[in-house]
């Protein structure tokens, strides 16, 4: 059954343990910007920002280990994504490297914006592309705007 947000564009949050801290404050941040998709996330990374934003409806995955970067992949290649915020650890060897590259492999296929760090994070959530979104299925021009 909808419950209304289907209509709305959908970003993934997924963080590795050394950023989460980071994902959650950008998150907390930026609640109202978010509010404005749909949320899916990791397991681990989902429960975290809903311990601190219990108001964004956030879907959670299979933690990524266990298999939430592939479903995130999945959901890229149905077309089902329109942004994606990895916030990668880029100084810890990881046991499911393989996936991960595969996500971000995925997201360069398909074009998905993704945001690999804060900074980019920052820059993407208030991108003309991201807003347009919510209003168009094709992809605007890029125009700035202050907000
Ligand atoms: O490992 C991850 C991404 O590769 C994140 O998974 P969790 O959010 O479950 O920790």
């Amino acid at each position: 059954m909808s419950d209304g947000h289907d209509a709305l564009p959908t970003l993934a949050l997924v963080a590795h343990d050394a950023k989460k801290e980071l994902c959650v404050e950008f998150a907390l941040r930026n609640q109202e910007k978010l509010g404005h998709f749909n949320l899916v996330a990791t397991g681990t990374t989902g429960g975290r920002i809903l311990e601190k934003c219990p108001n964004l409806l956030v879907r959670r995955l299979k933690s990524g280990p266990l298999g939430g970067d592939q479903q995130i992949g999945a959901m890229i290649a149905q077309g089902e994504l329109h942004g994606l915020f990895f916030f990668v650890d880029p100084l810890s060897p990881m046991p499911h490297d393989v996936d991960i590259k595969a996500l971000m492999r995925l997201a360069l296929v398909y074009d998905i914006p993704m945001a690999l760090n804060l900074s980019t994070a920052e820059i993407l959530l208030r991108s003309a592309r991201l807003q347009g979104l919510k209003t168009s299925s094709s992809t605007p021009e890029i125009k700035l705007t202050a907000s």
